[in-house]
């Protein structure tokens, strides 16, 4: 067992009879979506799930989860998803995928949000290891990266995987990947960036995480946040 299906199962664990469970996007949330199914099928565990992005939908009925449309939930019991930095105060940043509204949606209304990584995720802050996405109206996104250039950002628009065009977010917006120097925290950049006009939604995570689980050397160690 590697370390995502590792911490993915300790995840999992988690999860008891009647629990409405989100379900993030990427790697680490796919072995959890696996880790789920295969308690459903083994240990008959009734459990209904909400997915953030398109394709852990499409995988989560692959595997035979009952999905509830998100249109359909005010609150869940869990959120589980990866991250891909992750701070001492678990301040998180997210969105190498592109469907950051949904997840922000799901992290803030679960009771609990779990969050998976190995050792490789935790940096001393954030944008230590990638840039900002920065999610754009589609319109909006020379007057976005402008605004953000004059407050020290640099970056462009992401290109899809192929490389051959720009990625589009699930609901149609732009993504813009944004360095930004270190002298400027995430508080300060979660704030900037919520007041900016076109930005749909960021990947900075502040305050939502209740615990990350890392997965090092065979082992899960589990950090709490203080308040959540
Ligand atoms: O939008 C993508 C999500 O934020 C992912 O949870 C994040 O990119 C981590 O992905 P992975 O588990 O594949 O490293």
């Amino acid at each position: 067992m590697n370390d995502k299906e590792l911490v993915a199962r300790h995840a999992a664990s988690w999860v008891e009879d009647g629990m409405l469970v989100g379900l993030g996007t990427g790697s680490t949330a796919d072995c959890f979506i696996g880790e789920l199914a295969r308690r459903r099928k083994e240990e008959g565990l009734q459990v209904t799930a909400v997915a953030s992005s398109v394709i852990s939908a499409i995988k989560a009925r692959a595997l035979g989860l009952p999905l509830v449309a998100l249109e359909q939930v005010a609150r869940l019991d869990l959120y589980v998803d990866g991250a891909d930095e992750v701070t001492p105060e678990l301040t998180l940043l997210k969105g190498r995928g592109a469907d950051l509204v949904r997840e922000k949606l799901l992290a803030t209304a679960a009771d609990r949000f779990l969050v998976l990584v190995d050792g490789s995720k935790l940096v001393s802050r954030i944008g230590e290891r990638f840039a900002v996405p920065v999610e754009v109206m589609p319109f909006a996104w020379q007057m976005v990266k402008r605004r953000l250039e004059s407050l020290g950002g640099s970056g462009d628009l992401r290109p899809n995987a192929a490389k051959d065009g720009l990625a589009v977010t699930s609901h149609g917006s732009l993504v813009l990947d944004m360095a930004f120097a270190p002298a400027l925290d995430a508080e300060t950049l979660d704030n900037l960036l919520c007041r900016t006009p076109g930005v749909v939604e960021h990947g900075i995570f502040r305050g939502l995480a209740s615990a990350v689980l890392v997965a090092a050397d065979g082992l899960v160690e589990e950090r709490w946040a203080a308040v959540r």
